[in-house]
């Protein structure tokens, strides 16, 4: 990420869709000539991609958005920090470098504001009219890099969001796990670091911990990928995942006021950490679920 706003990521490379999630500061309706939104399911499915800096989020959005819409879906893809113009501006606080000093606890709220935007502009609207919706990050990016790598515990951070969510979660969370020198490479080269991404190694080390150790913890809402696997067999895999998933019934998307969203007693901190393998250790390794993922990483 560079630090101009509001998008100043690299272009999608030709193979893609050419867009990036969330361009022009809004969230991105996919395929214009898809399906009108369903009558006969209550909603569409919610999607949430996770993952280091260079894990290959974005590319993944567009692959799912292309296989859902040729699947007759209409699908609206879009991204985190950001998605609504509020959302955009809040990006660049705490995205850009500059002078403008802000602290973990600043951050984790403009994070957690961004997203109140996003879920009540964005993301309920399109579910509650039938719309699939694959986002390029979510809650647990906030308790990854706010909770774990600012250290302000998965506690607290889980409690503001629960609220500015009004406790909306994704049916599924993909998460691909890239080492993060690994992502480092991949983005080498195009757009300059943002605040986040010149972070140390070890702060993205630990990053890394925390979205498998999450993962772990609830592995019915989690895929996990190896992230250096090939683009088009992550695709496939994503892809086959979600069309199961959306086939069947999903539940109702709780209501913005229901007690998931409020503020009370925070729930046990989970930032335990995770022991990572040795450099090279996963190569080639395929797994699709956390548990497992984290059996190989002992
Ligand atoms: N599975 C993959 N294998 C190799 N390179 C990849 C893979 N997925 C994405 N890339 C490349 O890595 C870079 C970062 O990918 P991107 O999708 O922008 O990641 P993210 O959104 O997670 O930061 C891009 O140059 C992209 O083409
Ligand atoms: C959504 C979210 C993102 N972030 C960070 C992660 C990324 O470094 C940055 C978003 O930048 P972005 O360029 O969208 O991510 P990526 O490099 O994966 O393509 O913001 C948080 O720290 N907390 C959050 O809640």
């Amino acid at each position: 990420m560079s630090s101009t706003a509001p998008d100043p990521r690299p272009a999608p490379s030709p193979d893609e869709d050419g867009r990036a999630p969330g361009d022009t500061a809004h969230a991105d309706t996919v395929g214009p000539g898809s399906r009108e939104p369903s009558t006969d399911r209550r909603r569409g499915v919610f999607i949430a991609f996770e993952g280091g800096d260079g894990a290959g989020k974005s590319t993944q959005v567009r692959r799912l958005a292309e296989r859902l819409t040729a699947a007759g879906h209409a699908v609206l893809t879009t991204r985190e920090p950001g998605g609504t113009p509020v959302g955009e501006r809040l990006r660049s606080l705490v995205l850009e470098h500059g002078d403008v000093v802000v602290d973990a606890r600043t951050e984790s709220l403009i994070f957690a504001a961004a997203r109140a935007a996003h879920v009540e502009q964005v993301i309920r609207p399109a579910l509650a009219a039938g719309r699939d919706v694959v986002t390029d990050r979510y809650v647990d990016s906030s308790i990854a890099y706010q909770g774990a790598g600012r250290g302000l515990g998965s506690a607290d951070v889980e409690a503001i969001n629960a609220w500015a969510t009004g406790g909306l979660q994704p049916d599924l969370t993909i998460l691909l796990d890239v080492d993060p020198r690994a992502g480092r490479d991949r983005r080498a080269g195009r757009a300059p670091e943002d605040r986040m991404e010149s972070e140390p190694d070890d702060f993205h080390t630990v990053i890394r911990q925390t979205f498998l150790h999450r993962a772990a913890t609830s592995p019915d809402r989690y895929l996990v990928l190896d992230g250096t696997l090939p683009v088009g067999e992550i695709a496939a895999r994503v892809g086959d995942a979600v069309l199961r998933l959306a086939d069947g019934s999903l539940p109702d998307v709780p209501d913005a006021a229901s007690a998931a969203g409020r503020l009370t007693a925070p729930p046990p901190d989970d930032t335990a950490v995770i022991p990572l393998p040795e450099p090279g250790a996963e190569s080639g390794a395929t797994t699709t679920r956390a548990a497992g993922r984290l059996a190989d990483h002992r």
